[in-house]
């Protein structure tokens, strides 16, 4: 098997996996992995991510223009993606659209930020010291692409992180499938979290 055979299983066992906690909701959402420095495998845009078909994803290079021998168009978002691994070395990004995400985008928008404090989870972006701290810019939804795109690269230095974008959604990167994973829902555990606790202490 080959160096992108491998990273499509790879891709395809994450999408499978967001698809099963129901995070691609109306087509939303996109998905990338790194193949090598001149290309990376994108998701077929607005194609339903919880089906699994031979037209997935897509081959593109590095400024995320399809390379020739696949089915369909790369997703709409793919920039975002390009920005990720024109600026890191991470292998993996993932976008997802979830009510929690966008709850906690319009709720923390006008702040440009939101953190949060001593809570477990945050240990699994490898933060061990009590109460520690995790902060999420969020960026306004442009409906440009290369302006979102561009907005967004301000936040995109280290081989992991994630922008929230306003009522729209997040996107999560790591150096490879597992970490991107593991951070999107650790993430998104934080969102949930807190919304629950603000509506129980009824703020
Ligand atoms: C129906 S959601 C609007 C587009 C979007 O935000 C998204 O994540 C999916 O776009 P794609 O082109 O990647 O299918
Ligand atoms: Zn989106």
């Amino acid at each position: 098997m080959n160096t992108m055979q491998l990273r499509w299983n790879d891709l395809a066992d994450v999408k499978r996996e967001l698809a099963a906690r129901d995070w691609f909701p109306g087509t939303s959402g996109n998905l990338s992995i790194k193949v090598d420095d001149a290309s990376f495998l994108v998701t077929a845009s607005g194609k339903d991510k919880r089906k699994e078909t031979k037209e997935d994803f897509l081959l593109v290079d590095s400024q995320g223009a399809a390379i020739e021998g696949f089915a369909g168009k790369p997703s709409a978002e793919t920039l975002l993606h390009v920005e990720v691994y024109g600026k890191t070395d991470a292998g993996c990004s993932l976008h997802v659209h979830t009510i929690d995400n966008n709850v906690i985008s319009e709720l923390y928008g006008d702040k440009g930020e939101v953190t949060f404090t001593g809570q477990e989870i945050i240990k699994a972006f490898g933060i061990w010291e009590e109460h520690a701290s995790v902060t999420v810019p969020i960026i306004p939804n442009y409906a440009n692409i290369p302006k979102l795109a561009e907005e967004f690269g301000k936040y995109v230095s280290a081989d992991a992180g994630a922008v929230l974008i306003r009522n729209h959604g997040i996107t999560v990167w790591g150096r490879d499938a597992f970490e991107a994973k593991k951070f999107l829902e650790a993430y998104e555990f934080l969102f949930s979290w807190h919304i629950k606790l603000l509506i129980l202490k009824g703020r």
